[in-house]
């Protein structure tokens, strides 16, 4: 199986949100990494066959997924961005009424619902009405509802948004096991969000994929370039200003282990590390250090 992007943009009169992307998604999970506005949702509204390209294709299995229609959206899940619910309808109602939509077999209906529930931990609320839930629920309700169908391919927008730290293991952990042999793509702009289940990732700027490939393979790119060191924790404001720090910890004793970026060590005691994938992305995206430490 496999999804063929060839060529792919979108413009909206004169902003070009997604440029001239080409991209093979094979079986397992996509991280698609990129800053606020940086064409990712644009990208999977096109891949969701709900958002037509200016030019360019995609390919399902050498079948452009525009003449496929039906037989497409069968083998699909998408949680979107920002998810028009039906408010009024209970969470149970509303699954039910999904299923329906999407051809679930209705004998399979009850199970695979319950099951969704138990393991989204929504089982106490299923008689609620979505409007009552909070943000992480409605969230919980909207990925549930995509994977309804057991898609082949899962799309999923921000699918971590608003999850509590509890939860984010929980969903890692769910996409993990259902993705074997299916494509699941899941864009966020928190690395560690997909960091450890992601097999490959794709890095999108300005609309561009600047890079794609195994975690191992796109954090070569910061090789030489993240350091460690302990510095007196009354210096940390001179160091704040000096150095691209990535995260401080404090050691006690008035210390401070401090990880920044740099192209060389800018303390004599620097040891030079390992990259992780949060580590390249702040190396691309700098602007977003200050956002990414915030949180
Ligand atoms: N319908 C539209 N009309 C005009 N411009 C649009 C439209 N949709 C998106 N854009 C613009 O295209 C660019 C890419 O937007 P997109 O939402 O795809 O980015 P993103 O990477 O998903 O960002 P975010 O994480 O903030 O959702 C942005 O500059 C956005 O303002």
């Amino acid at each position: 199986m496999e999804l063929t992007i060839t060529n792919l943009s979108k413009q909206f009169k004169d902003k070009t949100a997604v440029d001239d992307v080409s991209l093979s998604l094979t079986p397992g999970i996509w991280g698609l990494l990129g800053a606020n506005g940086a064409g990712k949702t644009t990208l999977m509204r096109m891949i969701a066959g709900i958002l037509k390209p200016t030019r360019g294709n995609i390919f399902y299995d050498g079948k452009d997924i525009l003449t496929m229609g039906e037989e497409y959206r069968n083998l699909f899940g998408f949680l979107p961005q920002d998810f028009g619910f039906f408010q009024d309808f209970t969470v149970k109602d509303y699954l039910e009424y999904v299923a329906a939509l999407k051809d679930v077999p209705a004998k399979e209906t009850g199970n695979k619902i319950d099951s969704l529930l138990h393991t989204l931990t929504l089982t106490d609320v299923k008689n609620k009405k979505i409007i009552k839930l909070s943000g992480g629920m409605k969230r919980r309700v909207g990925i549930a509802q995509a994977m309804l169908n057991d898609p082949e391919i899962l799309i999923m927008d921000e699918p971590t948004a608003g999850l509590d730290p509890g939860e984010r293991v929980r969903f890692r952990n769910l996409i993990s096991e259902f993705s074997h042999g299916r494509i699941v793509l899941i864009s966020t702009h928190i690395v560690s969000d997909i960091e450890y289940i992601a097999t490959q990732n794709a890095i999108m700027k300005a609309g561009k994929i600047l890079n794609a490939g195994t975690t191992d393979q796109l954090v070569k790119q910061a090789d030489g370039k993240v350091w460690t060191c302990v510095v007196p924790a009354e210096k940390m404001t001179m160091y704040e200003m000096q150095l691209r720090i990535i995260n401080q910890r404090s050691e006690g004793s008035n210390r401070v282990a401090v990880r920044y970026l740099s192209d060389e060590a800018k303390t004599s005691d620097s040891v030079m590390v390992t990259p992780r994938l949060e580590d390249l992305y702040l190396w691309l995206f700098p602007q977003e250090e200050i956002s990414e430490r915030g949180r």
